[in-house]
């Protein structure tokens, strides 16, 4: 199957819901475009996970284009290009720019959130660009995530730093970068204990990992992706703000976009946070992880085919 038709099959839930939302404010015979249809448009936008702000932005734009009459597809194009507008401005793929080599990658996210299967999907995707990547198991918490992260070591052949169960992260993301500089790998991507249940010992294992990196390169870590559940909608845009503050976040990934009805999520985390999303994940396969495309992904969520 192409990535395009995983997108629009992975976005067809949320397309759905869309479409039921906006259902009858365009269909059939033409409808005039007054107030009551344009606040009718909004709470539909808000009802499809669109967020308050987007929705009320993509409201703005569509009355500032003054159409009398708009039926359907003429709404869901408008929606598309206007989501479109919203999305692209974040959309930036990952790039590998840091030098001395490694290029330092820290991911973090609640556990569950796809943290390790993105990582493994997103080191498939760089070594596909010829990038050299190791990864590094700086999740000591659960020895089950330390072996997770070793079989997707060995599905992508990258080699995987960890050590014992409880051990020392900071440790570990040193090692990383010492074996990562002698074996000449363009890029560390190292997983994070996501507990946010303990915040401040969270805080302070990632203050570490951090120093560490730092005294190694100031510039490390070039990047701190957080990974997202689009499945749990507000509360994943809740987890934005948390950890833009504690972990001080890069960038976005946002992950199991399949089968969610919750899709639009990701116009409403654009617009509130403005942070860069870098790739979005459609499924658990090593090839469902790609760059995100507002274009592609703006006419997914509004139901168009591409
Ligand atoms: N459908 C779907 N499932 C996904 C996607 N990404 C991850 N998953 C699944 O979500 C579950 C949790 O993913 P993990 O990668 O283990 O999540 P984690 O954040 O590392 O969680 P811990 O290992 O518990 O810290 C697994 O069953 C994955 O296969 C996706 O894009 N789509």
């Amino acid at each position: 199957m192409s990535w395009i038709d995983k997108l629009t099959g992975g976005f067809k839930k949320t397309a759905d819901r869309l479409g039921d939302n906006i259902g009858g404010l365009g269909t059939g015979a033409k409808a005039a475009l007054d107030t009551a249809t344009l606040d009718d448009i909004e709470e539909a936008l808000i009802a499809s996970d669109i967020g308050p702000e987007a929705s009320k932005r993509i409201r703005n734009a569509i009355a500032a284009r003054k159409f009398e009459q708009l039926d359907e597809r003429g709404l869901r194009t408008i929606l598309a290009e206007e989501m479109e507008a919203i999305l692209a401005p974040v959309a930036k793929p990952l790039d590998i720019w840091g030098f001395p080599r490694p290029h330092v990658i820290l991911v973090i996210g609640v556990n569950g959130s796809g943290k390790t299967t993105t990582i493994g999907k997103l080191g498939a995707w760089l070594k596909e660009q010829d990038y050299g990547v190791m990864l590094a198991a700086g999740d000591t918490f659960r020895a089950a995530a330390i072996e997770q992260l070793r079989i997707w070591g060995e599905r992508i052949d990258a080699p995987v730093i960890s050590g014992k169960e409880g051990g020392d992260a900071a440790g570990i993301v040193f090692d990383g970068v010492r074996q990562a500089t002698e074996t000449g790998i363009d890029c560390l991507i190292v997983d994070t204990a996501g507990r946010l249940q303990n915040k401040t010992h969270l805080m302070e294992e990632l203050a570490k990992v951090r120093r560490v990196l730092g005294r190694l390169n100031p510039e490390s870590p070039h990047d701190v992706i957080l990974v997202l559940d689009a499945t749990t909608g507000q509360n994943a845009l809740n987890q934005i703000e948390v950890f833009r503050d504690l972990a001080g976040v890069t960038g976005l990934v946002m992950t199991k976009l399949d089968g969610t009805a919750r899709g639009g999520m990701l116009v409403a985390a654009a617009e509130k946070y403005k942070l860069p999303i870098h790739a979005i994940g459609v499924g658990e396969g090593v090839q469902d992880l790609r760059p995100f495309d507002p274009r592609a992904v703006a006419r997914a969520i509004a139901g168009l085919t591409q």
